[in-house]
Order: C-alpha cells, then sequence, then structure tokens
C-alpha cells in the first residue's frame, strides 16, 4: 500500500502523527510519502498546492489528512484552495461521516440513548464550489452570492451509494436531509432524484427531515437515524452535532470516498485543525485513528479496521473522561494494544 500523508496544519499534525503510529501497528510497512502542505509552505513559498504534486498524489493508494486552516492565513484560503481542491479534483462525491455512541462514551444527552447512523454527505457540489460573486464590493450598495451548485448527475450518485449502504445496513432505513420548503429548485431536485432511486430499494424505508428539524432530532431521538443522504453544507453542519452527541468531535471520523476508485480517496477526521489547542498535546487523536480503520476498509483490509474499532472501543470504554489522556498517550495505548492483539 502507498499511502500519501497530509498532516497539514494545527493539530492535524499532532492527530495524523498518532494515526500513523496506530497504522503502524496494525498494518506494518505501508510506504508512506508524506506532503508539506498547509500554512507553513504557504508562508514560505505562496504554493498551496502546486499542479505537479496534486499529480504525484494521485497515483496513492488512499490519502491521510490531518486538517487544513491555520489563523496565520486569510480564512479560507487553505480550505478552499487546499482541502476542497483535493475533494473536488479527485471527486471524492461521497463524504462518508459515521456517528456512534459507543459503550462507555459520555454523551450531553440524556439517558443512554442508541446512536448509530452514517452520512453520506455530497462532497463535490452544493454552495462549496466556489460559484457566485461580489458587486459593488466596499460600498453600502454590495451585493454577494453564493450559489449552490446541484447536477442531477452529482446528487443521484451520492443519493444510489447512500441507498446501497442502507440496503446493507440492518434497518434498512434511509433519510433525505435538506430545506425543501425553502430551497425548492435544489430540494426539489434532491426529493424527485430520491424518490426515483428509492423504486431500485423497495426493502429501504425512505423519509425526508428539514435540516432545522434535524438539529431537534439529532438532541431528542438521534435513534431514528440510520443512513442520512443530504448535500455538501448540511452534512458539514450536521456531522460536527453528531460528533458532539457522540462523545466530542475528537471522536469523529471521516472518509472522502471516490467510489468509482479513478483517484484515491482521503481520510480525514471530521475535526478542523484547532488552532485552540495545537502543539499542545490535548487533541483527541481517536478520530484520526477511526479514520485510518474507514481507509483500511476501504482499501479491502476488514480485518485491520475491525481491529482497529475494537482496540478504540475498548480503549473508549476504559477511559476516564475527566482524564482520557494526552495526544500521545492515547495514541500510544491504541497502537500498543493494536500491537498485541
Ligand atoms: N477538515 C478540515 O481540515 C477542517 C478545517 N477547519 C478549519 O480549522 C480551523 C479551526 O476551525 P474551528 O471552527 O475552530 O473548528 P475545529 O474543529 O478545529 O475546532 C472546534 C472546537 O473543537 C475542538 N476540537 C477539535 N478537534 C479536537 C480534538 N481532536 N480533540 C479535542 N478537541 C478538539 C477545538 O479545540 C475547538 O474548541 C479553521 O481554519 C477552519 O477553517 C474546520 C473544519 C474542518
Ligand atoms: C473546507 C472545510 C473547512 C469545510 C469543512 O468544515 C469540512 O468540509 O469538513
Amino acid at each position: 500500500m502507498k499511502l500519501g500523508v497530509i498532516p497539514g496544519d494545527g493539530i492535524g499534525i499532532d492527530v495524523t502523527a498518532e494515526a500513523l503510529r496506530v497504522l503502524d501497528a496494525v498494518v506494518p510497512g505501508v510506504e508512506k510519502i508524506e506532503y508539506d502542505l498547509g500554512a507553513a509552505r504557504y508562508r514560505r513559498t505562496g504554493e498551496i498546492l502546486p499542479d505537479s504534486v496534486l499529480h504525484e498524489v494521485r497515483g496513492h493508494d488512499a490519502i491521510l489528512l490531518g486538517a487544513i486552516g491555520d489563523p496565520s492565513v486569510p480564512p479560507g484560503v487553505l480550505e478552499r484552495d487546499l482541502l476542497l481542491r483535493l475533494r473536488f479534483e479527485l471527486d471524492h462525491y461521497v463524504n462518508l461521516r459515521p456517528a456512534k455512541l459507543y459503550p462507555g462514551v459520555a454523551t450531553p444527552l440524556t439517558g443512554r440513548p442508541e446512536i448509530d447512523f452514517i452520512v453520506y454527505r455530497e462532497g463535490t457540489e452544493g454552495p462549496y464550489t466556489g460559484n457566485g460573486g461580489t458587486l459593488r464590493r466596499g460600498t453600502p450598495n454590495e451585493v454577494a452570492t453564493e450559489v449552490s451548485v446541484n447536477t442531477a448527475f452529482g446528487v443521484e450518485r451520492v443519493v444510489r451509494a447512500a441507498f446501497e449502504r442502507a440496503q446493507s445496513r440492518p434497518r434498512k432505513r434511509l433519510t433525505l436531509v435538506h430545506k425543501t420548503n425553502v430551497l425548492k429548485h435544489a430540494g426539489g431536485l434532491w426529493q424527485r432524484i430520491v424518490d426515483a432511486v428509492s423504486s431500485e430499494f423497495p426493502e429501504v424505508t425512505v423519509d425526508y427531515n428539514h435540516v432545522d428539524a434535524v438539529m431537534i432530532h439529532l438532541v431528542t431521538q438521534p435513534e431514528r437515524y440510520d443512513v442520512i443522504v443530504t448535500d455538501n453544507l448540511f452534512g458539514d453542519i450536521v456531522t460536527d452535532l453528531a460528533g458532539a452527541i457522540c462523545g466530542g468531535i475528537g471522536l469523529a471520523a471521516s472518509a472522502n470516498i471516490n467510489p468509482d476508485r479513478t483517484a484515491p480517496s482521503m481520510f480525514e477526521p471530521v475535526h478542523g485543525s484547532a488552532p485552540d489547542i495545537a502543539g499542545q498535546d490535548k487533541a483527541d487523536p481517536t478520530a484520526a485513528v477511526l479514520s485510518v480503520a474507514l481507509m483500511l476498509e476501504h482499501l479491502g483490509d476488514a480485518e485491520a479496521a475491525a481491529k482497529i474499532e475494537t482496540v478504540v472501543r475498548e480503549d473508549l470504554a476504559r477511559r476516564e473522561p475527566e482524564k482520557p489522556g494526552g495526544t500521545r498517550e492515547i495514541g500510544e495505548r491504541l497502537a500498543e494494544a493494536a500491537a498485541t492483539r
């Protein structure tokens, strides 16, 4: 396996080191090429993602990414031209984000809700494409537009992938999340495509929730969800809340998948670069470690993926909520447990 590694910025660097420690313990000998991309390179050279690097990255079996974004760089520059460019150029149209409450993990919700759902977030369209513009900038009459791009092709392929996943899960339930009561053009397209594709999956129960209602249901009845399919922006927001109810954003893993395998898929935690705790041994590396498990599963090594998930599950069950350990300590614990399994 040839792995491209982009630690990126802030805690991306901290958690990636621990994710690789665990990978090495489970699958020794993986060839890793590390890329110096992110704020440091940008400050030093002005480069964000040179075409030559993008070309090289394409040749890997998978990419492991930490996080992108740094306060020393104007907001969005690296996020758009590095992270989103990778997702778009490598056609990561499924952003798969599992939300699972592991036994023993404290949730801010009352009781012991059952939480085990997966979000299929469209990854190449929506309002993240940069379409739009500004008129009369800096004047009282300034106009700003941010266009949400939704193509029938792009929506259908992620909807189909979500149905296939729902079909394979015991509950076989798929929820479209959108805002069709207001966003009639894009929402209408999503709804029509879900309706059309549903006829191919008669065993899957389909329903629909407005995204604002999902914010309520995730807190009051998270067990109602099995597979959620939604657009790029709604999926980004829904999965931060999903992380928070499952014990914290430091546990939330994510996979940017190119299901057609025309380019490598990219695995990264849901969280960002967290400059407030970067370099302080405070970041929980578990999300990055679980992202490695998603990567191994995608690459066909289900046994190694299951081993990582088991080790994480056992560690979470034993962790003291007030003293989970530092970034390195958690990484070492997980790697040691994985190596001796
Ligand atoms: N995929 C990516 O690379 C993403 C990058 N970003 C970028 O990251 C930077 C910071 O963004 P924020 O909005 O602050 O989001 P963030 O996810 O970096 O941090 C939000 C809060 O969660 C905490 N947190 C995050 N990860 C944690 C971990 N592993 N362990 C413990 N606590 C953790 C942080 O300390 C902070 O209080 C920005 O530049 C943003 O654009 C944001 C989200 C995703
Ligand atoms: C471009 C990213 C900063 C957006 C984000 O939060 C994400 O997609 O995970």
